[in-house]
């Protein structure tokens, strides 16, 4: 394996603000970012249902749209910016790089970890046009349990009122489809990339842990992991994950910035870790 060589080896520290000023994920905060993002969340509480989440597992579980390398991903994500995100400007291959290597500074020997950091955005790649160019709303933000009422605890829950699951009573109980204690794994959960990249990991047959795969797939999920809601719907696998999907939020909340990562500098290392936990090339 090619020697860890660690940008800076002090500990991370969270910075008081992100690269605008602002604390992070204030969505109400006056700045460049407002408008987008909120504009970004109505979009996807309108567009959000449960059918459109079955839908798009259905048209795009087959991985059948392209075949690449996780690096090759990771140079297709340089095109795009997050419209979602109020505390972040740069492409997201740097984002990838800012949260893998904020995490090798404080846990320098959990190598799955740094790789979990790298990959975690990589669903982002429904926005390309080889995978239809699916528009934003429908690829980034905050995640949320469809098939049950919508909790306050999301981001802009204002804009669920025109969702039509709203007035479907099927959906619109506290539960609705779903029962307490069946586990995340049951859920529906709104579209994006989460979930996209989770099943691309396991239908390759990724090696890496089991704590990876729930890091990805629920790492949008902040009215779980940051506001407490849906706790209900947890089971005892859930409950032992949880810590490491608090762990790693840490990282890829707050290493947000502007300072750029040399992208060429750090690939060696995170190439050996690919070749580690994946196939050559995946199916997407
Ligand atoms: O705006 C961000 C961004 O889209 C992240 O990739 C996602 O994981 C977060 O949940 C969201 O708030
Ligand atoms: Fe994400
Ligand atoms: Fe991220």
């Amino acid at each position: 394996m090619a020697t860890a060589d660690v940008i800076s080896s002090e500990a991370f520290v969270i910075p008081s603000s992100n690269s605008f000023g602002q604390p992070f994920r204030l969505y109400d905060a006056e700045s460049v970012r407002r408008l987008t993002v909120e504009d970004f969340y109505r979009n996807n509480h309108i567009n959000q249902t449960y059918s459109f989440a079955l839908d798009m597992r259905g048209k795009y579980l087959g991985l059948d749209r392209k075949e690449m390398s996780i690096w090759e991903c990771c140079e297709l994500l340089n095109e795009f910016v997050d419209e979602s995100d109020p505390d972040l400007e740069e492409p997201q291959i740097e984002h990838l790089l800012q949260t893998a290597e904020a995490i090798r500074k404080d846990f320098p020997q959990e190598e799955w970890l740094h790789l979990t950091g790298l990959i975690h955005d990589l669903g982002k790649v429904l926005l390309h046009q080889d995978f239809g160019g699916l528009p934003q709303w429908a690829v980034v933000g905050d995640t949320f349990p469809l098939g049950c009422a919508f909790d306050d605890a999301i981001v802009h829950s204002e804009y669920f009122k025109d969702n039509l699951d709203g007035n479907n009573p099927r959906f619109n109980t506290k539960n609705g489809i779903y029962t307490e204690g069946c586990g995340l794994d049951n859920l529906t959960m709104s579209w994006g990339h989460d979930e996209y990249m989770y099943q691309v990991m396991k239908l390759n047959n990724s090696t890496l842990p089991p704590q990876a795969f729930f890091i990805i797939r629920y790492h949008s999920f902040y009215a779980l992991h940051h506001g407490g809601a849906y706790t209900r719907f947890m089971n005892d696998f859930d409950r032992e994950m949880m810590p490491w999907l608090h762990t790693f939020n840490k990282y890829d909340l707050y290493s947000k910035s502007n300072v750029i990562i040399d992208v060429e500098k750090v690939k060696p290392y995170y190439l050996s870790l690919i070749a580690k936990y994946f196939p050559k090339v995946l199916r997407w």
